[in-house]
């Protein structure tokens, strides 16, 4: 993209920098502008007018905090979304009087993009060369990454739309930067120059059988579609999603992998699930949750008085780990519960929930008690991974603030 001049009498802000013009660092992304100043406070400070000078700034003081959620399709990336967004307050809501088939959701504090907007293939497209959204091939990584960039540096950006009723690529819509922007979908954390872009990464690993059970339930009931198209399309993007998707988890800083249950021999029903919440050690910002005991590791069966359980029960682990070389804690959780105002009970036994007040976590789930998995470790911990992402998010304001901008000029 071009860069653009400015002719301005201002003077510099302190938050910007100048050097001489070379055309390769003209970069709109960059918010490097050819300024030419006739500012006599500009001049003493060696800036002559008539000539032309390259300035950076920071578009804001507020730098936007990027968040990648990666999914296969119909994971529950929506779901967890609304309880991200829910957090902070507020509703989230497409873009005012945009494309009414916009896949993005902005709220006072969060923006979500769908990253099925850098499909660089429309459905045709991906039907004549014969790939499918989850190659590679079939998205625009590069554009990807500079809009994301541009983003956490301040700058709005004309993002693309999938159209996912047309199947074609719709004209763009604006996107400014918010305080928190989500990348959701299916490729956050393949290109690595998006992944460093990251301040936090998050992964659903659904389990093959629990993924069927899910696609089942909506495609079939809310969809018409058929038992056997619904068999044919989860393996038709099975090797795909095993070298594309699957891949990125290793990555990410908290993984909910979600299971079949442990507690009825041999169930396949699909109903009842193990959920683990796999939290990676040393990363800024973020303090694994614990229960009990930091560093120790405890199973517990919280059944009983203070908390009503029907067959087959709720078993709680907890403990250290390794996860694709790195270490990690886990807590899991198999079963559901009967009564979610008694999660209170489960809730005063984990540490480290970053919750502004006692009972934060039950209060979330209370309230959106009839979203998907609210019931079980599913909503529970994206509950709970929400709530750490606000107190990431205010940890790196409380940073920034610390840090004065200095001057560069
Ligand atoms: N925790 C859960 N427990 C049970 N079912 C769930 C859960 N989360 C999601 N589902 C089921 O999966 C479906 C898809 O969920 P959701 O729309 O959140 O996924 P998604 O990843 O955003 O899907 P897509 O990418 O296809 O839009 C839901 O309609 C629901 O049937
Ligand atoms: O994996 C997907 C991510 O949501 C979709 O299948 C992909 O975006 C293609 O969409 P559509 O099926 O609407 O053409």
């Amino acid at each position: 993209m071009a860069a653009c001049t400015v002719y301005s009498t201002q003077s510099l802000s302190t938050n910007c920098s100048i050097s001489t013009p070379s055309k390769t660092q003209l970069s709109f992304h960059q918010k490097q502008v050819v300024f030419y100043t006739t500012s006599r406070r500009n001049s003493k400070r060696g800036i002559n007018s008539g000539r032309s000078y390259v300035i950076t700034c920071a578009a804001s003081d507020q730098q936007t905090v990027v968040i990648g959620l990666a999914a296969d399709s119909g994971c529950g990336k929506s779901t967890f979304m609304r309880r991200l967004t829910s957090v902070f307050g507020g509703a989230a809501e497409p873009p005012k009087g945009g494309n009414p088939d916009s896949n993005t959701l902005i709220s006072d504090t969060t923006t979500v993009i769908c990253l099925d907007d850098y499909h660089s293939l429309d459905r045709t497209g991906r039907k004549e060369k014969g790939v499918t959204a989850l190659d590679p091939r079939a998205n625009d990584f590069d554009l990807m990454y500079e809009q994301v960039k541009a983003i956490k540096d301040g700058i709005a950006v004309q993002k693309p739309i999938y159209n996912h009723v047309t199947g074609l690529l719709d004209p763009p819509e604006l996107i400014k930067p918010p305080k928190i922007l989500v990348i959701e979908g299916l490729h956050p954390m393949f290109d690595s120059r998006v992944r460093d872009l990251l301040d936090f990464s998050i992964y659903l690993d659904i389990s093959n059988e629990v993924k069927f059970a899910w696609k089942i339930q909506r495609d079939m009931a809310e969809r018409g579609h058929s038992l056997e198209s619904i068999k044919a399309s989860i393996e038709a993007r099975k090797p795909d999603f095993e070298a594309y998707i699957d891949p990125q988890k290793q990555y990410a800083d908290a993984v909910i992998e979600v299971l079949p249950t442990q507690l009825i021999p041999d169930d396949n029903e699909g109903k009842i699930l193990r959920v683990r919440l796999i939290q990676k050690e040393g990363v800024n910002f973020f303090s694994p949750v614990y229960l009990f005991d930091e560093g120790s590791t405890i199973s517990w069966i919280p059944c009983g008085r203070k908390l009503t359980c029907s067959y087959p029960g709720i078993k709680f682990s907890y403990g250290p780990d390794t996860y694709y070389g790195n270490e990690v804690s886990v807590v899991e959780m198999d079963g559901q519960f009967d009564r979610l105002d008694e999660l209170i009970y489960v809730e005063s036994h984990l540490s480290n929930l970053s919750t502004k007040f006692y009972g934060e976590v039950t209060q979330q789930m209370l309230k959106h008690a009839d979203f998907p998995g609210s019931n079980n470790g599913t909503g529970l911990f994206q509950t709970i991974v929400g709530l750490k992402i606000r107190d990431l998010y205010e940890q790196i304001v409380a940073t920034r603030a610390e840090t004065p901008v200095a001057a560069k000029a």
